[in-house]
C-alpha cells in the first residue's frame, strides 16, 4: 500500500483535515459524558430544571458541531479517496495500454478487469476509512481510558483490563477472517473470468446449446465466492456477541465498585454513569478499529494485486526516440534469421526465417494451422520482440523506431475482426485522425466495403454496436481492412482477414490493392491457395520453418508441402492456371 501513497499526491489538504475534524468529532464525544454527570450530580440532585436544560442545549450543541466536524471530515476523506482511486486508475489503465502482447498474454484479460475495477474500488474503501478512523478510534480509546482515570484511579483499573481484552479478542476474530478475504478477491477473478468468455462468447455457447453447462460453471464459482464471504461473514459475526458480553462483565464491575465508591463519598452517581458511557465508547471505537483493519487488510491485498499489475515491465520498450529515414536501395522489410519463442513456451513458434520483401510486392504466407503464420506477421509491428536475429524496415531495425513512426508504416488486419463502439466513421478514423470522407470513400471501395456501407441509411454515420456485433463477419473483416487502408501504410499485413469473404469479393479485393496501392507492400496470410496464389513471393511456413520461397511456378516445382497444400483445395487445371 506503501506504494499507492502517491496517488494522494495533491490531496495533502484532504489528508491533513479528514483525520483533524474526527479528532474534532472525537473530542466533543469524550465531553457528553461529563455533561450528562453534571445533569445527574447538580441538575437532578437539586431539582434545578433550569441547569437541566441549559445542559441539554450545549449536549445538542457537542451532537451538532459534532456532526459538522464528522460531515466535513467525511466529505475531505471521500475527496482524497475518490482523487486517489481515479488517479490510480488512470496510471493502471496506461500502464496496461504500454504492456507488450507477452504480458497481456501473461496476466489475462479477465484479471485486470477485476483489477482495475475492484480491487482499486477496495483500494478506495481502505484510504477512506484510514484517513477517517486512523487516529480517531485509538483517540477515543486513550481518551476514554484517561477520562476514567480522572475520575477514579481505581475504576480506571477495569479500563485497563477490560480494553487489551476485548482486544485480543478483536485481533484474534481477524487473524480468522482475513486470510478468507483474500481468497474471497481471487475467487472474484475466477467470477470475471467466466463471465467474460461467456459473453464474449455468447453465441458459440448457444449454438453449442451450452447454456445449461455454462450457467452450472458460474453458479459454481459464485456459491464458492458467495461461501467464502458466508463463512467470513459467520466469525465476523462472532465479534459483536463476544465483544459485548467482554464489554458487559466490565460494566458490572463498573457498577459494582462504582456503587461501593459512591456509598464511600469518593465519587458521584453521575461519574458513574459517565465511566459506563466511557465503556460503550471504547467499545464502539475498538469494534470500528477491528473494522478499519479489515478493510485495510483487504486494500493491502488489492495492493499487491494492483502493485503486480503497475510493476510489470514491459519486455518492448520504445528504444528509437529518434525518427528514422528510410534507408535507400533497402528491402521494405527483411526478416534475417528470426527465431520467435513465447514466453513459457519451451519449444520456438518461427526458427530461422530469412526473407526479404520489396516496395510494392505482395507476399502470400501459407501453412497449416498453428504453423507460425499470424505469429511471423505479428513480429512486424514489434507485437512481440524476435528472441533470435533481426527484422528490418526499410533498411532499419524495427527496434530503432519510435512505436509511432513504425505503426504509421503499418495497416495491421488482425486475424479477429475487431470494431469498435461508434459510427462506421469513428472506427474508420482509428486508421489517421484528421481522415476526410473522400479517404475514407477510397479505403471502403478498396476494400470492398463501399456498396453495403452506401446501402445503410445513415451511410458513414451508421453506428456500429459493441465488437461490431450488428455487422455480418464477412462486412467487419471489410471494414478492418478498410480501416487499416485508411492510412495510406507502406505495408499492409492481412493475417487471414479475408477468410469470411466469398471467392469473388476475396479476388476483387486483391485485385484493388493491386491496382490503387501502387508501392504498398502487401502481406496476405491464408489457408486458402486462391488467396495468395497470385502473390510476388509466397512463404511456406511448416512447423515454424520456412519450407520453401517462391512464386506459385517455383514452389510447384520445388516445394512438396506447397504442392500438397495447393493439390488439396485446387483442381490440376486450377492449380496450372
Ligand atoms: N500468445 C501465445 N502464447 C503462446 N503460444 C502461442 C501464442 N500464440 C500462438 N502460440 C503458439 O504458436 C504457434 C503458432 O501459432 P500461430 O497463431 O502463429 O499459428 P497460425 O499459423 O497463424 O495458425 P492459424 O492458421 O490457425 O491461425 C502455435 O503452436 C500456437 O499454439
Amino acid at each position: 500500500m506503501k506504494k499507492l501513497i502517491r496517488f494522494l499526491k495533491g490531496y495533502g489538504k484532504e489528508t491533513f483535515l479528514a483525520p483533524l475534524f474526527k479528532m474534532l468529532e472525537a473530542t466533543f464525544e469524550l465531553i457528553v459524558p461529563l455533561v450528562v454527570a453534571g445533569i445527574m450530580d447538580i441538575g437532578i440532585k437539586n431539582k434545578d430544571s433550569a441547569y437541566i436544560w441549559h445542559q441539554c442545549v450545549i449536549m445538542v450543541l457537542l451532537g451538532m458541531i459534532g456532526l459538522v466536524c464528522a460531515l466535513t471530515a467525511q466529505y475531505f476523506a471521500a475527496k482524497a479517496a475518490t482523487g486517489f482511486s481515479t488517479a490510480l486508475r488512470r496510471e493502471m489503465f496506461s500502464h496496461i495500454s504500454s504492456l507488450s502482447y507477452r504480458e497481456l498474454d501473461r496476466l489475462g484479460t479477465p484479471t485486470l478487469v477485476t483489477r482495475i475495477t475492484s480491487d482499486i474500488n477496495q483500494a478506495q474503501t481502505g484510504v477512506n476509512m484510514v484517513l477517517r478512523l486512523f487516529l480517531r478510534s485509538p483517540f477515543i480509546v486513550v481518551g476514554a481510558v484517561i477520562m476514567s482515570f480522572t475520575i477514579n484511579v481505581r475504576i480506571g483499573v477495569i479500563f485497563l483490563i477490560a480494553v487489551p481484552v476485548i482486544s485480543i479478542v478483536i485481533y484474534l476474530i481477524m487473524k480468522w477472517t482475513v486470510p478468507i478475504y483474500k481468497k474471497a478477491q481471487a475467487s472474484l477473478d475466477r467470477i470475471s473470468l467466466i463471465t467474460r468468455e461467456n459473453h464474449v462468447g455468447a453465441r458459440v455457447v448457444r449454438a453449442f446449446g451450452r447454456q445449461y453447462e455454462e450457467n452450472k460453471d458460474f453458479s459454481e464459482v459464485n456459491d464458492q465466492y458467495t461461501a467464502i464471504q458466508i463463512r467470513a461473514g459467520k466469525i465476523s459475526a462472532l465479534l459483536n456477541p463476544a465483544t459485548t458480553v467482554i464489554m458487559n462483565f466490565a460494566i458490572i464491575a463498573i457498577l459494582w465498585y462504582g456503587g461501593i465508591e459512591v456509598g464511600n463519598g469518593i465519587i458521584s452517581q453521575g461519574e458513574v454513569v459517565a465511566l459506563v458511557n466511557y465503556m460503550n465508547q471504547i467499545l464502539i471505537a475498538l469494534i470500528a478499529l477491528a473494522n478499519l483493519i479489515v478493510a485495510v487488510t483487504k486494500a493491502m491485498a488489492s495492493a499487491v494485486r494492483i502493485n503486480e499489475v503497475l510493476d510489470t515491465q514491459s519486455t518492448l520498450t520504445d528504444e528509437g526516440t529518434n525518427a528514422q529515414k528510410d534507408k535507400a536501395d533497402t528491402a521494405r522489410v527483411e526478416f534475417r534469421n528470426v527465431t520467435f519463442t513465447y514466453a513459457g513456451s519451451q519449444v520456438p513458434a518461427l526458427t530461422g526465417i530469412s526473407f526479404t520483401a520489396k516496395p510494392g510486392e505482395t507476399i502470400g504466407i501459407i501453412g497449416g494451422t498453428g504453423c507460425g503464420k499470424s505469429t511471423l506477421v505479428n513480429l512486424i509491428p514489434r507485437f512481440y520482440d524476435v528472441t533470435q536475429g533481426e527484422i528490418l524496415i526499410d533498411g532499419n531495425s524495427v527496434k530503432a523506431y519510435p512505436f509511432a513512426q513504425l505503426r504509421t508504416k503499418i495497416g495491421m488486419v488482425p486475424q479477429h475482426a475487431v470494431l469498435f463502439k461508434g459510427t462506421i466513421r469513428d472506427n474508420m478514423k482509428w486508421g489517421k485522425a484528421d481522415a476526410t470522407d473522400q479517404q475514407i470513400d477510397l479505403a471502403l471501395s478498396i476494400a470492398q466495403a463501399k456498396d453495403f456501407v452506401d446501402s445503410k441509411l445513415e451511410k458513414l454515420d451508421t453506428m456500429i454496436s459493441q465488437g461490431g456485433a450488428n455487422l455480418s463477419g464477412g462486412q467487419r473483416q471489410r471494414l478492418t481492412i478498410a480501416r487499416a487502408l485508411v492510412g495510406k501504410p507502406e505495408i499492409l499485413v492481412m493475417d487471414d482477414s479475408a477468410s469470411a469473404l466469398d471467392f469473388a469479393t476475396d479476388a476483387a479485393l486483391r485485385h484493388a490493392i493491386h491496382e490503387q496501392t501502387k508501392g504498398m507492400t502487401v502481406f496476405i496470410v491464408s489457408q486458402r491457395a486462391t488467396s495468395i496464389k497470385q502473390a510476388d513471393k509466397i512463404l511456406v511456413l511448416d512447423d515454424g520453418a520456412l519450407a520453401g520461397v517462391g512464386t506459385h511456378k517455383e514452389l510447384m516445382e520445388s516445394c512438396q508441402v506447397y504442392r500438397e497444400i495447393c493439390l488439396s483445395q485446387l483442381s490440376e487445371q486450377e492449380v496450372n492456371r
